[in-house]
């Protein structure tokens, strides 16, 4: 498959501060917020940036968090600020529905990013279907890749890339990938897809391994790699874009991103923005050690919270009953039960 975007880049990055780092924001972010981040990353080469509430269009509710600005709002400011890079969104099928991409088009976006559980690539085929017939880029997100092996995750990138998908990624949504298990799924999409579409790769810290399992995904085959600069992202945070741009340069590989503008844009325009830092700790870590959901550490914190119970033993009941993204509620449950144990 063509490349889309440049030629002269050999790797694609996407910025996913402004969408996987509203997880870490409480879905707080204002236009004012999306115009800076926007502005600076667009002057420092990045050349796509993601944008929309933490969980996708149709994010914003109870269940998942209120955004503080609804989401086209700030697609749309996204889209005024960016002189250069392509503005993405991503939407969750049932969460959005099909007119939410019609109006993220409508507000100037130019790439439809669909995520699916790993094992449920089927319920992104009419929305990869339209937003083709549209004319948008699509990417296929297929979340908690740890939780299935090589062999299936291959057939369900196979379903994305069947219904339009021109990219598929292997979604690390836990952090839970070590490098080798990185190397064989990005390699089965690779030998899948062959020229039909291309392999993505998303990382998260929470085992500190962002930065190295995607230098793994690059040298399996992947040609789009995501990251979050500062690591604003959930859990630990995304693979922090302004290392793996240094990383990539040392390793003659061209994204088109300035380094040292980039590390600068993190330190003066990112990490004020942010309300803390994305640390690898206790919390985070055991996301990455039990296979958890990223953005369910802020869930489980405040579940803690309310019921004076162990956000850690939450964490750990959450990985050993396998909950996907959408079972937000399932720690409340979790919390209730170890509050009437104790
Ligand atoms: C909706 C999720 O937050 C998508 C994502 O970034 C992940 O699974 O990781
Ligand atoms: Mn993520």
């Amino acid at each position: 498959m063509e490349a889309p975007y440049s030629a002269e880049l050999d790797l694609r990055v996407t910025d996913s501060s402004l969408r996987d780092g509203s997880h870490a924001h409480r879905h707080q972010f204002t236009a004012e917020n999306v115009r800076s981040i926007v502005t600076a990353l667009d002057g420092a080469g990045v050349p796509v940036i993601e944008v929309t509430h933490g969980d996708g269009l149709g994010g914003s509710s109870f269940n998942y968090g209120f955004s503080h600005t609804p989401e086209q709002e700030l697609i749309k400011t996204a889209v005024e600020a960016a002189e250069r890079a392509k503005i993405a969104f991503l939407m969750l099928p049932g969460l959005g529905v099909k007119d939410d991409i019609r109006a993220a088009q409508a507000n100037g976006a130019d790439i439809c990013r669909i995520a699916t559980h790993c094992t449920e690539a089927d319920v992104s085929e009419q929305h990869f279907q339209l937003a083709r017939e549209m004319g948008l880029e699509t990417v296929g997100f297929l979340m908690m890749a740890h939780a299935t092996t090589p062999e299936k995750l291959a057939k369900q990138a196979r379903i994305m890339a069947d219904a339009g998908c021109q990219c598929v990624y292997v979604v690390d949504s836990a952090g839970a990938l070590l490098m080798d298990d990185v190397t064989d799924r990005v390699s089965a999409l690779v030998a899948e897809l062959g020229d039909d579409a291309q392999v993505g790769f998303h990382g998260h810290e929470n085992l500190g391994l962002g930065v190295g399992n995607s230098v793994a995904a690059v040298r399996a085959g992947a040609r789009q790699i995501d990251g979050s600069t500062r690591r604003f992202g959930a859990g630990a945070g995304n693979t922090p874009v302004e290392a793996f741009a240094a990383v990539a340069e040392k390793s003659g590989w061209r994204t088109g991103i300035d380094v040292l503008k980039i590390i600068d844009v993190a330190e003066d325009v990112v990490r004020p923005v942010m309300d803390d830092e994305c640390l690898l700790d206790r919390m985070s870590l055991l996301i990455g050690y039990a296979g958890v959901y990223s953005s369910f550490l802020k869930h489980a914190d405040r579940q803690a919270e309310r019921y004076g119970v162990s956000g850690a033993e939450i964490l750990l009941e959450a990985g050993r009953r396998k909950l996907v993204g959408g079972q937000e509620d399932q720690l409340i449950d979790i919390a209730v039960s170890l509050a009437a144990r104790s």
